[in-house]
């Protein structure tokens, strides 16, 4: 019998799973959210205090502390769980401790029976969510990683601040890893439909190398923030939301997320961050933008950063 009831299934109640939770719970997405982590008990303190929100939620969401065996019946799994970045630490750094996690974790899973969609924020986000394609066996448009879906937030909501222009009117990507060689594509960014260029024409204190400074902080967000508090997490749990939103009801929206480039933007065998459109059947296809030289080159070269850093940790599965 066809189940009505969308089911998440979160696999990491630390910073970014246990605020998604509370993101989710407060835009009443789903009607079951079960909660996994290595920590039982605090899933199971998350799973308590959420519920005792409900009286306040939008909608009536079922939320506990569950186990693997929960996946079978999932529509989505989404993964948070692993290590964060420690002051100083890249997010590649992360790359051999967090893929043997999440072999650990995808093999259960799949011996749940699951046949949904996977979305992975754990970082470094492009190579794992490359390893839960390669340990799932799902098709490669139900597997997505969050990708760049926070960078570019970052970033419409920075040139929105420059510009005193609301960040929602702000259309700007950020592509390639999340993490140090990511880019923003300036030639198709635009502000209720007018280039920038066009935009900054007559504003006399309108100075270029702002852009540049923009997009550096941009880039470094994660770095300022874990030097202030230890972690981020609000940003992604907020962009995590959306992106189930998307999926649950089937919206075909364009978001920057981690997606398998199978020839797209002149490369192949690698997630990584581009715009794409989600729905009820993950990534139905990727956006691909009319790179300028100059943009084609960042990309490959983001491109050949995550390969170089993938191809000695694979080999040990
Ligand atoms: N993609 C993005 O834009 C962002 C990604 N992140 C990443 O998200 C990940 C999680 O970050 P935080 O929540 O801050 O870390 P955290 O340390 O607060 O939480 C991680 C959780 O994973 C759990 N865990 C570890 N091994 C597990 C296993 N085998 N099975 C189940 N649960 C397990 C831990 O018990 C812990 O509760 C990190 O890799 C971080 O870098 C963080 C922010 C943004
Ligand atoms: C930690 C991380 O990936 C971020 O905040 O962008």
């Amino acid at each position: 019998m066809l189940r009505r009831v969308n089911r998440v299934v979160l696999i990491g109640t630390g910073f970014v799973g246990s605020s998604y939770a509370f993101a989710l719970l407060n835009q009443g997405i789903t009607e079951e959210l079960v909660l996994v982590d290595l920590n039982k008990e605090k899933a199971e303190g998350d799973a308590m205090d959420l519920n005792h929100g409900m009286p306040f939620a939008p909608s009536r969401t079922k939320i506990w502390y569950g186990d693997y065996k929960d996946c079978g019946v999932a529509d989505l799994v989404v993964i948070t769980a692993g290590a964060n970045q420690k002051p100083g630490e890249t997010r590649l750094d992360l790359v051999e401790k967090n893929t043997k996690i999440f072999k650990g974790i995808v093999d259960q899973i799949m011996d749940s029976g699951f046949n949904g969609i996977f979305l992975v924020a754990t970082n470094p986000v492009d190579i794992l969510t490359y390893a839960v394609w390669k340990f799932s066996g799902l098709p490669r448009g139900r597997v997505i990683g969050s990708g760049t879906i926070l960078d570019t937030a970052r970033f419409r909501y920075l040139l929105g601040e420059h510009f005193d222009v609301d960040t929602r009117n702000v259309h700007a990507y950020i592509i390639g890893e999340h993490g140090d060689t990511e880019l923003p594509v300036w030639s198709h960014a635009d502000i209720a439909g007018t280039t920038i260029s066009e935009w900054t024409k007559n504003k006399a204190d309108f100075n270029p190398d702002d852009l540049n400074q923009i997009f550096l902080n941009v880039r470094d967000a994660a770095y300022h923030i874990i030097e202030r508090k230890g972690a981020t997490y609000y940003g992604i749990a907020m962009g995590l939301v959306r992106l189930t939103k998307a999926i649950l009801r089937n919206e075909n929206s364009v978001l920057t997320v981690s997606a398998y480039l199978d020839g797209e933007y002149g490369h192949n065998d690698i997630y990584i961050g581009v715009p794409a459109v989600v729905n009820r059947n993950g990534v139905r296809e990727i956006v691909e933008l009319d790179l300028n030289e100059e943009e084609k080159a960042k990309f490959t070269n983001s491109v050949q950063v995550l390969k170089k850093t993938m191809e000695p940790v694979f080999k040990n599965f």
